[in-house]
């Protein structure tokens, strides 16, 4: 049996994606009021003695990080890539599943509407 935990966190930042038409709305200059969902898991075996699979407290550190590298920046300016969702989650990913080895997937919402999620 697999255990899964989420948690959302909340930055707003702005951003400008390359490589699409000028009239492109996301061409332009816009910002969101981005939420990440981080998905943790762990088989039975593998719980916590307490029984989590990770207490969600100790993600705090993710959300220290946000708000020093994310939060209320140029996405542009942070990322090597183009910032679309769809990067953003494997890039937070790619970070964070050294520091939290059971990181299953990173999803990233720009409008209460769209969530991409990057699960390898
Ligand atoms: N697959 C992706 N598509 C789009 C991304 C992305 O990162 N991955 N990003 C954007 C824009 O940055 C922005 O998120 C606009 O999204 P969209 O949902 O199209 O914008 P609206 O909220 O204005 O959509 P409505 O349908 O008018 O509500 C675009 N696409
Ligand atoms: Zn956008």
């Amino acid at each position: 049996m697999t255990f899964r935990i989420t948690k959302k966190f909340e930055f707003s930042a702005s951003h400008q994606l390359a490589g699409l038409p000028a009239e492109h709305q996301c061409a332009r200059l816009h910002g969101h009021n981005y939420v990440i969902e981080l998905e943790l898991a762990a088989d039975d075996a593998d719980l916590l003695p307490v029984g989590f699979v990770r207490d969600y407290g100790d993600l705090s550190a993710f959300k220290v990080w946000l708000d020093n590298h994310l939060d209320h920046r140029h996405l542009n300016d942070v990322m090597e890539t183009n910032p679309t969702a769809e990067h953003m989650a494997a890039w937070i990913y790619r970070t964070w599943s050294v520091e939290f080895p059971e990181l299953t997937s990173v999803s990233v919402s720009e409008t209460p509407k769209t969530w991409a999620e990057y699960r390898p």
